[in-house]
């Protein structure tokens, strides 16, 4: 026999590929978007809490030569007031259910607060699935605070019968991949400006920690994919995210973003193309559209600047961005508007 027909012992020794899905939960602000921006290594994720409702939104996908992690998104949990509020809690529910690994997220500078105990809770109801509990944003604390939360969340578990797969803790600054951060220039995040590549090497350690507990298996999507959400429902996103910023806590989940068209402007030489994007953003009541639009149209005016660049950078190309503001009435209570803007 030749060496050459047998496998050597390295070979028959080498672990088997895996991969399968995953999601990250916790509070608004722990820092769930960020780490998967980080993970995947570019802006797919939205760093806002929108609402919706389609099970498995694909938010990004960590392709390595071992393993293939698809990171889904799920609505924030809440006590739910109205009619969304409970749709968005049974979608979350299941797909809690459904995933092969969840990632609870608890912020590094903050003690645990009623919000976290609300969502290990009904973590606890979710048996079969592994929980990992992430430290997130480590770069803002001292060592001791770190270490208190680090057995705060051992004792949050064992107090509500969690059996955390892994307590690991992460800062996702600095860590975007650099030829990605590149790419993207002033669309760059706030938190992805720490520069060194400090962050990098905690979060490959995340992945290294999620990725055996996925189940083996081939690639689901191919190399290369991002996500798999259709960029008009992305471009949106990143509209909403801009509309949300500075104003979460007085319009949370007031608005919606509906992308109408997008376009190649005509007449365009071949090295200079444009994209016309008009998109309407409805929210529920006339009194709310002073906060969004601002004095003088100043607030709107920013949204677009700020989106604009997000999404030029997602696309590739340079953007032509046409928002309107309009008014849904209570859109949030009313399931035809909720169908219309796409829940
Ligand atoms: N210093 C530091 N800041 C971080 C880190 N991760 C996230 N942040 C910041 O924390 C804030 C919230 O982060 P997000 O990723 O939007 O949090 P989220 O959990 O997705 O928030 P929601 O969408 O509201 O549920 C942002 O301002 C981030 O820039 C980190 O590792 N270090």
């Amino acid at each position: 026999m030749t060496a050459g027909t047998s496998p050597s012992p390295t070979e028959q020794r080498e672990t088997p590929h895996r991969s399968g899905f995953a999601c990250f939960v916790g509070r608004p602000n722990a820092g769930k978007s960020t780490l998967t921006n980080a993970l995947v290594g570019t802006k797919v994720a939205i760093t806002s809490n929108r609402p919706q409702t389609t099970r498995h939104t694909v938010r990004g996908i960590v392709h390595r030569p071992d393993a293939q992690l698809v990171l889904v998104d799920t609505p924030g949990l809440h006590k739910p007031r109205t009619l969304l509020g409970e749709r968005l809690n049974d979608v979350v529910r299941t797909t809690w259910a459904e995933v092969d690994v969840i990632g609870f997220c608890l912020p590094a500078d903050q003690k645990l607060g009623p919000g976290d105990r609300y969502i290990a809770t009904e973590l606890a109801g979710i048996k079969k699935t592994p929980k990992v509990a992430i430290v997130t944003k480590t770069d803002l604390v001292e060592p001791e605070q770190l270490a208190q939360q680090l057995i705060a969340v051992d004792r949050l578990g064992k107090e509500l019968g969690i059996e955390w797969a892994e307590i690991v803790p992460v800062s996702a600054v600095g860590a975007e991949k650099p030829e990605k951060a590149e790419k993207r220039g002033a669309g760059r995040s706030p938190s992805a400006e720490g520069g060194g590549g400090r962050g990098a090497g905690q979060v490959d350690l995340l992945a290294d920690l999620l990725v055996p507990l996925l189940p083996e298996g081939p690639a689901l999507y191919p190399e290369g994919d991002l996500t798999d959400e259709p960029e008009q429902v992305m471009v949106a996103e990143l509209i909403r995210e801009a509309a949300l910023e500075g104003v979460r806590d007085e319009l949370p989940h007031s608005i919606a973003v509906v992308v109408e068209e997008m376009l190649p402007r005509e007449d365009r030489p071949a090295d200079r193309p444009l994209l016309d994007i008009h998109a309407n953003l409805y929210i529920e009541r006339p009194s709310q559209k002073g906060i969004v639009i601002g004095p003088k149209g100043r607030r709107l005016k920013d949204v677009g600047t700020k989106s604009r660049k997000h999404i030029e950078a997602l696309l590739g190309t340079p953007v032509f961005l046409d928002l309107h503001v309009k008014v849904a009435k209570d859109w949030q209570r009313d399931p035809k508007q909720l169908r219309k803007l796409g829940f």
